[in-house]
């Protein structure tokens, strides 16, 4: 006999000490000890450990077709962690469910910090994990939080259909189970049915584990210096991101996620963001260089710029922006919007704020909070939105789309040529009074002061109600290269200046009026 027997939960709240019964079975585990002295996961794997469901007086042991160990796979089913599941810490099993210890020698050297684990994801939400298990037998485990505790899920794909098993914990002595094996660590869980290919869930066994990618990094990769700023969720840093021992650390901005009071759903849609940087590379788009989930606080560490935000640079009471950066910022964000919505993302929170500048004068498109992949979405959303900037199909029913970004970049227009106004500011209406008044077109956002002709099309184009009408951001890069003579940045961002534009001014000027061709 090589598993201990533990009492059931229920029973082991009246315990005192740790069941003597395990001195018995100890020494059949130092048979196998003796046997494989410092037995290795390796040999492990080639030598499974027999282990036998222990008949205990009260109740005796019964094959896995009887009632009880019936009773056990329903409990188990309950700690399926499904989406409307329930935290399941008081579905404990019931006086007659047994469990079987397996002490750490029964189980060889494990590695022990679960963070060591190539197929520990850390904290990640479900449809990421869905995401990344494709094969019959993938599997990953995550971290979650059940009823504000930290809780570990076996992720796995099986027979076409993915399950997501929480890893349990007995009460008095704080063992992992899944099934009918109870272990001191997570590792040891993992390790024991992996090695030996025991069903750790119904009968389903852990075949291949999915590594974490390179940019799921370490918390000991990432420095935080200086606070850079606060958000929704927590604060922006400048930092230091260690890639390996060979190459010096990188300048990151990161942004950590308030450890208090946010919730497991709050932590993903944090950790959306980094879902939609992850698939972003643009000059003109914030770059995204990994997550780190393993432990508290959670952050996304991206590019940092060591320029202002463009709305600060508009509002600075030091120096104006130039026309020949006001058209060159304008076109970043084309370049950017562009890009995202080649990429299938709707940005949804285009606005001077979300603009970052470098000290080259590129400007990146960042805060990808309200981001979605899809070319367009209809969701009804409450809370804090940016009414100013949004779209009016957005404010009437809850279309997103990529016409709805263009409507944004018309307000961004705005804020450019007005030294960094916000939109409807002088109005003075807010929240639902404005919504009713935008949509019902008795307040319409126009660009009274002096602005190229072309950007002045543009963004009346960019503000047109009805979304078929309005302009696309292919075409506004178009007009900013046939009117500017504006080139798009190479990958390096160091291509790709203003070109012509003042001179073709002036060429313009001496012969006829511009007259923009917006099609
Ligand atoms: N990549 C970055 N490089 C340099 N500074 C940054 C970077 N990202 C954000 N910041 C700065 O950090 C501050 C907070 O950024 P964050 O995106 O969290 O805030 P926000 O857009 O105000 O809030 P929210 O996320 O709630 O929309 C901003 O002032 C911004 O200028």
């Amino acid at each position: 006999m090589s598993g201990v027997e533990l009492q059931p939960e229920s029973t082991q709240s009246e315990e005192k000490e740790e069941p003597k019964t395990a001195a018995t079975t100890i020494s059949s585990t130092e048979e196998t000890k003796t046997e494989n002295p410092n037995v290795a996961l390796d040999n492990l794997a080639k030598t499974p450990i027999q282990l036998i469901l222990q008949p205990t007086p009260q109740t005796p042991a019964k094959t896995p077709e009887t009632p009880r160990i019936q009773k056990i796979n329903n409990l188990k089913k309950s700690a399926s962690f499904d989406s409307k599941n329930q935290p399941e810490d008081s579905k404990t099993p019931k006086q007659r469910d047994q469990l079987i210890e397996v002490p750490s020698d029964e189980v060889g050297r494990v590695e022990n910090n679960i963070d060591n684990l190539p197929f520990y994801h850390g904290f990640m939400g479900r449809t990421e994990c869905e995401s990344m298990l494709s094969n019959h037998g993938d599997f990953l485990i995550r971290m979650t939080e059940v009823g504000r505790r930290v809780a570990y899920v076996i992720s796995v794909r099986w027979h076409y259909q993915n399950s997501h098993v929480l890893v349990k914990r007995t009460k008095t002595k704080k063992l992992y189970w899944t099934k009918k094996y109870a272990f001191k660590s997570i590792c040891e869980l993992i390790a024991y049915h992996k090695l030996n290919q025991i069903p750790f869930y119904d009968n389903m066994t852990l075949i291949c584990g999915l590594a974490r990618h390179e940019w799921q990094l370490n918390n000991e990769q990432v420095t935080l210096n200086k606070k850079l700023g606060e958000g929704q969720f927590g604060e922006v840093h400048k930092g230091k991101l260690k890639t390996s021992v060979f190459t010096p650390p990188v300048i990151v901005a990161v942004k950590t996620l308030h450890q208090n009071h946010l919730s497991a759903n709050e932590k993903i849609l944090f950790l959306k963001e980094a879902n939609v940087m992850l698939t972003l590379a643009h000059p003109n788009v914030i770059k995204f260089y990994g997550v780190c989930t393993m432990k508290e606080p959670i952050m996304i560490v991206m590019e940092f710029c060591d320029g202002s935000s463009l709305e600060d640079v508009l509002l600075s009471k030091e120096s104006k922006v130039s026309s020949e950066d006001k058209i060159l910022y304008l076109f970043h964000a084309a370049c950017g919007i562009d890009y995202l919505h080649r990429k299938h993302v709707i940005h949804r929170d285009i606005a001077a704020r979300n603009c970052l500048l470098n000290s080259k004068k590129v400007l990146k498109i960042s805060d990808f909070g309200l981001s979605v992949k899809g070319v367009a979405i209809k969701e009804r959303k409450g809370g804090c939105l940016p009414v100013k900037y949004m779209a009016p199909e957005t404010l009437k029913k809850g279309f997103y789309s990529t016409a709805s970004d263009i409507y944004s970049y018309g307000a961004l227009v705005y804020e450019v040529y007005t030294d960094g106004k916000t939109p409807f500011e002088s109005c003075g209406l807010r929240g639902n009074e404005l919504r009713k008044a935008i949509i019902g077109k008795s307040v319409i956002l126009t660009i009274d002061v002096e602005c190229p002709e072309f950007v002045k099309a543009i963004f009346e184009q960019s503000r047109l109600y009805d979304t078929e009408q309005r302009i696309s951001s292919k075409r506004i890069i178009e007009i900013f290269k046939e009117e500017a003579g504006m080139h798009e940045l190479d990958a390096t961002g160091l291509f790709g200046r203003i070109g012509s534009f003042f001179s073709r001014v002036r060429r313009q000027k001496e012969a006829e009026p511009s007259v923009p061709i917006l099609t």
